[in-house]
């Protein structure tokens, strides 16, 4: 079947690693079950993305449909650094996206490819506006746990009491949730939170949460049963991770990295089984440069193999360039890898890794539990506080190393090379790594066929089939041609005024 035939999806991403991951993968299920799908974020963005992977201008084929990429101009110059300040960043593209996005779906008409469906992911959630004003059905994806989900949502509601500045150390009890410390629930909803900022834009997605017709979130209901279950009888959820597990499309074949991955594969191969700690902190933590250097004494004290990613920070972050202790590199030996960026899922999928050093961004965390790989929790703000205490105390594949950014506690040399140990000897070790081998085994149930996330996945692409009839249907076209004169009259009526009819209608997955 050629592409122009294909029910046709855009996936607008935020520009960021831990949101374009997650996005892109889901845009690769989508098409593997048969739907043309466009993802686009900033040129900004794709330029790294072009860059770094294997991304052309082409028609990428995917299981039974295809992905493609189109990218749109943030209106700043390449270099512009207000780019590194979310605060002028996220109204900018605000902005920008509410002419581009039509623009691009106009476009996209004329071209035979009608889009019937638009999916974004949190921060930018204008995007279901721009759904809605051309009468388009969307989808969000979330890209963090329900148990963070739940989290903001009681917080938006004010259902029930987080810390604040007048009773900072409270704890919360959410529904289906163990009890979570004051310093183990999101932390941008703290008042003292440096990031008010990622807040209000979490928080703007609230708002708009009746928009989207679906929230699909990067989990799987073997994982949070009992907490997925409870909010899905308050908003239309829908759990179709872990999404980088993908039967039908091996992931080398689109990736999304902003930077080309350091060959480390090699290095993994000539080292023992479980032999090696993999130590990252994603693509957005910093850490202080004291801290560096005792995570650095602790690696060497321990005596264990070490890959360690340290990329470099944004020129405009203004965060310091880290560097390693004083020889470090030499006492270090063959013993220790330090890279830039690593093909992260590769190195977890390797059997010379023992465990993960990570600071528990939720893809990492699913990424973890999926390769059936134990982790010491390093988190520092956002979700990862409440990853890292699920990671511990309810998946029960971790040892803490850290409580987070708040706490602004070095964490010593010792305590370190203590936790690694632990971590990759011992009773303790032995027992996370039979928990995170369960939870890798439910995970590839869950994606495969007739799995949880598979069914999810089927269900999701019939619906946005049947919608994408209706759309047609409501615009009094022709199937052949209606998408496109759909979104010619859009475009040329603007975005503001459009009354194209919204589609409503209940969202039923296929049990
Ligand atoms: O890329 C960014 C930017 C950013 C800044 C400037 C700019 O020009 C573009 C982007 C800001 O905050 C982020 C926060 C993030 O939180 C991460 O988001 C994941 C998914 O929500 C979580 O799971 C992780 O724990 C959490 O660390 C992830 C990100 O990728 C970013
Ligand atoms: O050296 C690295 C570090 C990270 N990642 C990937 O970058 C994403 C980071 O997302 P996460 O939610 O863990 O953290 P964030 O960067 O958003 O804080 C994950 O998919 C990782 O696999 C990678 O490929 N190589």
């Amino acid at each position: 079947m050629g592409s122009e035939a294909l029910v046709h999806v855009l996936l607008v991403s935020f520009p960021g690693q831990g949101h374009v991951n997650p996005l892109l993968r889901l845009g690769k299920r989508l098409a593997s079950k048969g739907l043309l799908v466009t993802f686009t974020t900033p040129e900004s963005i794709g330029k790294a993305m072009r860059k770094a992977s294997n991304i052309g201008e082409e028609l990428s084929p995917v299981g039974d449909g295809f992905i493609r990429f189109e990218f749109f101009d943030d209106g700043w110059d390449e270099d512009e650094p207000r780019r590194q300040d979310l605060d002028q960043y996220l109204p900018q593209l605000e902005k920008v996206g509410k002419v581009l996005i039509p623009e691009m779906i106009r476009r996209n008409g004329e071209q035979g490819r009608p889009v019937s469906c638009l999916i974004n992911n949190p921060f930018i959630p204008w995007v279901s506006d721009v759904a809605d004003s051309l009468g388009l059905p969307s989808a969000m994806l979330w890209v963090q746990s329900s148990a963070c989900f739940t989290a903001y949502y009681h917080y938006y509601h004010g259902l029930v009491p987080f810390p604040s500045e007048t009773a900072m150390e409270i704890d919360v009890q959410l529904p289906c949730m163990p009890l979570l410390k004051h310093d183990e629930t999101p932390s941008f909803l703290y008042p003292t939170t440096p990031y008010p900022f990622l807040r209000r834009a979490i928080m703007g997605q609230y708002k708009n949460l009746d928009k989207p017709f679906c929230i699909l979130m990067d989990t799987f209901q073997e994982l949070e049963h009992e907490n997925i279950e409870y909010m899905s009888k308050i908003s239309p959820i829908k759990t179709v991770g872990p999404l980088f597990k993908n039967p039908k499309a091996p992931n080398a074949t689109v990736k999304g990295d902003f930077m080309k991955a350091d060959d480390c594969v090699g290095w993994l191969d000539s080292k023992p089984a479980s032999s090696v700690v993999y130590v990252s902190f994603g693509s957005v933590v910093y850490l202080k440069q004291d801290q560096w250097d005792e995570i650095a004494f602790g690696l060497l004290n321990s005596g264990v193999n070490f890959l360690w990613v340290m990329k470099p920070p944004h020129k405009d972050s203004g965060y310091e360039v880290l560097r390693l202790p004083e020889g470090f590199l030499e006492k270090a030996g063959d013993k220790g890898k330090v890279v830039q960026w690593s093909p992260q899922e590769q190195v977890l999928a390797h059997p010379s890794v023992a465990c993960f050093v990570t600071h528990c961004g939720w893809n990492s965390t699913m990424e973890a539990l999926t390769s059936g790989m134990p982790v010491v929790a390093f988190p520092q703000w956002g979700d990862q506080v409440t990853d890292a205490k699920y990671l511990v105390d309810v998946f029960k594949v971790g040892v803490r190393m850290c409580r987070g950014e708040a706490e602004n506690k070095l964490i010593t040399r010792d305590v370190v090379e203590q936790c690694l140990r632990e971590a990759t000897s011992g009773p303790k070790a032995e027992e996370m790594k039979q928990n995170a081998m369960k939870w890798s085994a439910a995970a590839e149930a869950a994606v495969a066929e007739g799995g949880s996330s598979d069914r999810n996945i089927q269900a999701f692409v019939d619906e946005v089939k049947r919608r994408s009839l209706e759309v047609l249907a409501a615009s009094g076209k022709s199937a052949a041609n209606g998408g496109a004169e759909l979104a010619g009259k859009v475009a040329s009526d603007g975005v503001e005024e459009l009354g194209e009819p919204k589609v409503n209608g209940e969202f039923k997955a296929v049990a």
